[in-house]
């Protein structure tokens, strides 16, 4: 493939990574902050790639600030936020195609711990989009023999299976917190997916997708590390810490946190059952201990495995 200009916006640790990767692949790559020294507009001029790397509370902000300024009509846009937005329960990649709504937007999530990628190991991640063309170029541009890519058509799926899993990766760090042991792990893991196929299908999302990297693949990454941050709320809140003592701690951003709310919202209109999301969020606001959180769960009445 040609060098191509990609714009990454959002030096943290994902953008930051996601930056390394695509500079090794030969491509001419900028980096966005708000703290950096280039203006947003120097970034973004020629770039043939906008990649998104801003965690949920700035996206809508930056969307705008970047709907502002030229894009040529052939960019493609490419999502690798996990996260809603409280005010509108919008997913990043609904954001970015309300502001440009005849660009193609890309979605790229899977079990991507940023350390470990920062290390050099291998890793596998999804892009998807409606426009195969789209999520097949920005394939090329990140793929290499220590970073696998793999194309998908489902991106509210894909988006959603990193989104999601988080919440239940906090519910996972509670779990080791408490140690109860693998097979509560286990339990609260496969449950988790189910909540969140149920709540995906709600969206639109494929059932098959979260069966794949972006779903249960994350998930075993997130609900497993203690590189995770969203594991690490749970597994602090578990040994006793409050979640503003957590959040004080924490290197990054914790999506998990903010995503509970808004799925609470959602779940209240729609009348979508998800128990662990309602025990995650009861716990971050304080309304139950660790193990009161686990009780309940324990407690709900007996059911068919799947009820659908
Ligand atoms: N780290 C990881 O392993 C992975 C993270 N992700 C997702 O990527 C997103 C970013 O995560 P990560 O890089 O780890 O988080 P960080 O906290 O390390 O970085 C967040 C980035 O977003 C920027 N930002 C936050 N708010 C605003 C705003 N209002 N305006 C402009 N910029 C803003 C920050 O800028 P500033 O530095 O100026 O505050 C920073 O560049 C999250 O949604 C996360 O879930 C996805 C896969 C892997
Ligand atoms: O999404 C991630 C890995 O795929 C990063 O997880 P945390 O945001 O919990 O650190």
């Amino acid at each position: 493939m040609n060098p191509q200009s990609v714009a990454i916006l959002g030096a943290g640790a994902w953008g930051a990574s996601l930056a390394n990767l695509a500079a090794a692949n030969g491509h001419h790559v900028r980096l966005w902050s708000r703290r950096g020294s280039e203006t947003l507009e120097a970034v973004l001029t020629n770039a043939q790639i906008v990649l998104s790397a801003i965690s949920m509370k700035g996206v809508r902000d930056v969307a705008s600030q970047v709907q502002s300024l030229q894009a040529s009509p052939t960019t493609i846009f490419v999502t690798a936020t996990k996260g809603l937005d409280p005010q509108t329960t919008c997913t990043p990649s609904q954001i970015w195609q309300t502001a440009f709504p005849n660009h193609a937007v890309v979605v790229l999530s899977g079990p991507n711990l940023s350390k470990e990628i920062q290390q050099s190991l291998p890793a596998a991640t999804v892009v998807a989009s409606s426009v195969a063309t789209a999520s097949e170029s920005v394939q090329l541009v990140f793929s290499s023999p220590r970073f696998r890519v793999y194309t998908n058509s489902d991106p509210v799926g894909v988006e959603l299976g990193g989104t999601l899993k988080n919440i239940i990766a906090i519910a996972a760090g509670v779990c080791d917190g408490l140690h109860l042991g693998t097979n509560a792990k286990a339990a609260l893991v496969t449950r988790g997916l189910t909540e969140m196929v149920r709540i995906g299908n709600f969206w639109g999302a494929k059932t098959e997708t979260f069966y794949g990297l972006s779903g249960l693949g994350d998930l075993l990454a997130t609900c497993n590390s203690p590189l995770s941050r969203n594991y690490q709320v749970g597994y602090q809140m578990a040994q006793g810490q409050t979640l503003t003592e957590t959040l004080a701690n924490l290197p990054g951003t914790a999506e998990g946190v903010n995503t509970c709310e808004v799925l609470i919202q959602v779940a209240k209109q729609q009348k979508i059952n998800i128990p662990i999301t309602e025990e995650v969020y009861r716990l971050l606001k304080g309304e139950v201990t660790p193990r009161q959180a686990l009780e309940e769960l324990m407690l709900r009445d007996i059911k068919p495995e799947y009820d659908y």
